[in-house]
């Protein structure tokens, strides 16, 4: 049983657990984060992020959680994988807001169910349906996954200077990647209403299908923290096609927009005014 590495023992209050002086499931520190945090859920999308920054040095890697910390124009930006769903992006945002994260972008991939989100194009999500799962244990089912408003402005300026093409709108985020999302499992099996699902959100005119979103921006909204995303459509369930692109395209505005919030962060803060609006400083 050699291969076991020496689990180091910790101890610390079972309430807000840490892993000697670090944060217990993503391993940083206080210091180690800067306020603005870019999440992708795949952590092999952390160091590709940061790759487009001024500098960047990796700060902690344990379970899905990779995290780098590093400079873009002068201003602090982290970027720290969410691994895939609601209860581990729920963990994430939990113990990087301990940390001193004020401000998170989710820089993901999602699947489209509308034919004019084409594969390769990027979609600012507004707002999630509330199908992950993980939001529930916080609040009731009524409450919005709203992104914040400056958040999606910053994103919507980014991805506009950046001259990529792109949507605005609500995204759904499933709790399951295929059933959740009206696929088939296994074998084909399926329920009588696996495929009522896309159909109703497609003629609500949600656009895509994606599966964090709605925890960041319900735990986002709860906690007086700012949240948004944009995502790369690498699907699309009308034209049933998969075409895995537009990734970092994401990450390149998901990097402006954070250029850009510093820049007005330091406007709002200038003018001495309580709530940020574009002419504000
Ligand atoms: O590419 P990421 O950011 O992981 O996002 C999407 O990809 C995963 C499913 O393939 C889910 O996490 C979904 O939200
Ligand atoms: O179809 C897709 C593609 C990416 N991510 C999802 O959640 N669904």
């Amino acid at each position: 049983m050699g291969g076991w590495r020496a689990m180091e023992r910790w101890r610390s209050e079972a309430t807000r657990p840490q892993a000697g002086g670090v944060q217990y499931h993503i391993r940083c520190g206080p210091g180690q984060v800067a306020r603005y945090v870019l999440m992708p859920g795949d952590p092999d999308r952390v160091p590709l992020i940061a790759s487009t920054w001024d500098e960047a040095q990796p700060v902690a890697r344990h379970r899905e959680y990779t995290t780098y910390t590093g400079k873009v124009g002068g201003v602090a930006i982290s970027s720290t994988s969410t691994g895939i769903g609601g209860p581990s992006t729920a963990i994430a945002v939990e113990e990087l807001a301990e940390v001193g994260a004020d401000t998170f972008i989710r820089v993901g991939t999602c699947g489209a169910i509308q034919p004019e989100v084409r594969c390769g194009e990027l979609v600012i999500v507004s707002a999630a349906v509330r199908h992950d799962g993980t939001s529930d244990d916080y609040v009731e089912p009524a409450y919005p996954a709203a992104a914040h408003y400056q958040v999606v402005a910053a994103l919507v300026e980014a991805a506009e200077r950046l001259g990529l093409p792109y949507h605005v709108g609500v995204a759904a985020s499933t709790a399951s990647f295929h059933a959740g999302q009206s696929r088939p499992g296994w074998r084909g099996y399926t329920q009588t209403w696996t495929g009522q699902r896309i159909e109703d959100l497609r003629r609500a005119g949600v656009l895509i299908f994606e599966m964090e979103a709605a925890t960041l921006y319900t735990l986002a909204g709860l906690f007086g923290l700012r949240a948004g995303g944009v995502m790369a459509v690498v699907a699309n369930r009308v034209t049933d096609e998969m075409s895995y692109g537009g990734v970092e395209e994401s990450a390149r505005v998901a990097t402006e927009a954070v250029r850009i919030l510093a820049e007005w962060d330091q406007r709002l803060q200038r003018s001495g005014r309580r709530h940020w609006y574009p002419s504000v400083g």
